[in-house]
């Protein structure tokens, strides 16, 4: 039999055992935006450490330093580096993957403890946190090492590993780690490396699988406004103060239009008009504005334009608002007038849009739109975090392997997509090695990826394995 044949069958056969590793994955809250996480986030990084040794993967854990998060000092979560492979004859494929997850309460809306896998067999779902962001696709490359040492197989290529503990949190000192080692030339971990590949992104519906070219980049802001010396009585002080939150209200309405319009000048009018071709290629997809509905869970697409809908993901910059902080939230009716808040917004940037050329244009809008309110409270606009946008030529043998893999495993032709997400360090391996980079998103579009209820489809899991390793076949076999 052909060790890929064998490779698949012991994907079935140990399915239950891959899902309990899945879960014990989940249970650890490894969320890296909350200061008081950190330790888990570590712990995390050491656990999928201790798996990948176990596997016989040779791991370097390089400590990334401190910074500054939630007025403390923390160290940064390790990027693991690993080797798996030396064989001048095969080709050599950098994976990359992230081990912290977005927060989650149950508080939030989850119907069970989100860090707590639940295996709902009837639904075919594993529905916790990180499931599908993205620790059920690091999973699912350690079950196709896991096959091939159990089988006693030889790797296809050679593999070399980048985890990562603050994707989620804007991946603060990750590019300069990947440059550092590329510029160890042969005595770095990405010596040789001839493409990179990431599973960290999903389908465009729940039908059809997705080899994704591009992804957005981001621009994170915090808004804040302060004035009061202490939280006022409203009653004592109201409309004998400017209040901080009636500024802040007022500027985050500004920002964008209920089109999703972006209204700071200059930032939508970078982006080129699409071309012929590019719309041609919109209109041909499989996905109706039924998709979208699906996939967000309510009637609310903002066009009935299956191009409109897809051209806003995929090719258009757009202003999210994200929350407030110092604002009461809390149950009840406190009569409270907030001295301090914070509302953080970010924009998904599309080509040329960069965090640098966004970030002037942001903060001169802001101070103008500001001083309008003629308001003696303080302003200050803080850029918390960003990354690059990437596209990718998909004329290359990288993606013409991965598609024979899913061709292979799934028996259909993989959607080409451009994600709206973001994953920062993708265009830093892009140019700092000068290979070819790959997404091979293992799930559905209606995963709830930082929502609640997060989930991945039990099949996706395990297809999905068989698809990363087959593609490691494709990848060996590629002229
Ligand atoms: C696409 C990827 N799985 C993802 O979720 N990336 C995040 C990255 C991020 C940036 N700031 C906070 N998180 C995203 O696109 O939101
Ligand atoms: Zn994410
Ligand atoms: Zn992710």
């Amino acid at each position: 039999m052909a060790a890929r044949t064998k490779f698949v069958e012991y994907i079935d056969k140990n399915a239950d055992s891959f899902i309990e590793r899945l879960a014990q994955a989940v249970r650890i809250q490894s969320i890296s935006s909350d200061a008081r996480r950190r330790q888990d986030v570590i712990a995390m990084g050491n656990w999928l450490n201790d798996q990948l040794v176990s596997l016989g993967v040779t791991t370097k854990l390089v400590d990334l330093g401190t910074h500054v998060m939630q007025g403390q000092t923390l160290p940064l979560p390790p990027a693991i580096l690993g080797k798996l492979g030396e064989d001048k004859n095969k080709r050599t494929i950098l994976i990359y993957g992230h081990y912290d997850v977005q927060p989650a309460l149950k508080s939030d809306g989850w119907n069970t403890d989100p860090f707590e896998l639940v295996v709902d067999n009837e639904g075919g779902k594993l529905i916790g946190r990180g499931t599908t962001d993205d620790k059920g696709p690091i999973m699912g490359w350690l079950n196709v090492i896991e096959a091939h040492k159990s089988l006693g197989l030889d790797m296809p290529v050679n593999l070399r590993f980048c985890f990562e503990g603050m994707e989620e949190n804007g991946s603060e000192e990750l590019d300069e780690c990947v440059i550092s080692e590329v510029g160890k030339g042969k005595e770095g971990y990405f010596s040789g490396v001839d493409c990179v590949c990431i599973s960290d992104n999903y389908w465009l519906n729940t039908r059809t699988p997705a080899l994704t070219y591009g992804l957005r980049g981001i621009a994170y802001f915090s808004i804040n406004i302060t004035g009061p010396g202490q939280d006022l009585h409203s009653g004592l002080f109201g409309r004998m103060v400017h209040e901080p939150m009636t500024d802040l209200i007022k500027l985050m309405s500004r920002l964008v239009d209920n089109n999703g319009n972006i209204l700071i000048p200059g930032v939508d009018e970078m982006v080129p008009p699409p071309t012929p071709e590019e719309i041609k290629l919109y209109k041909e997809m499989d996905y109706t504005t039924a998709d979208v509905e699906e996939a967000a869970g309510g009637p609310i697409a903002i066009s009935e334009d299956k191009v409109t809908v897809l051209m806003a993901r995929m090719r258009s910059s757009s202003l999210s608002l994200h929350g407030i902080e110092g604002a009461f939230s809390d149950v009840g009716c406190k009569t409270v007038i907030p001295s301090k808040v914070g509302g953080k917004f970010s924009i998904r940037l599309v080509p040329p849009q960069t965090p640098e050329n966004i970030i002037p244009l942001v903060k001169a809008y802001l101070e103008s739109e500001f001083a309008k309110l003629n308001s003696k409270n303080k302003m200050f606009v803080e850029y918390l975090h960003g990354g690059k946008p990437w596209v990718a030529d998909v004329k290359h043998w990288n993606f013409e392997a991965a598609k024979r893999a899913i061709e292979a495993i799934y028996n259909k032709t993989p959607d080409y997509t451009r994600e709206g997400g973001s994953i920062p360090v993708t265009l830093t391996f892009a140019e700092a090695l000068g290979v070819n980079v790959l997404l091979l998103p293992m799930g559905r579009a209606d995963d709830g990826a930082h929502s609640t209820n997060e989930k991945l489809d039990r099949s996706n899991f395990i297809e999905g394995t068989k698809v990363l390793g087959t593609y490691l076949y494709e990848v060996a076999a590629a002229v």
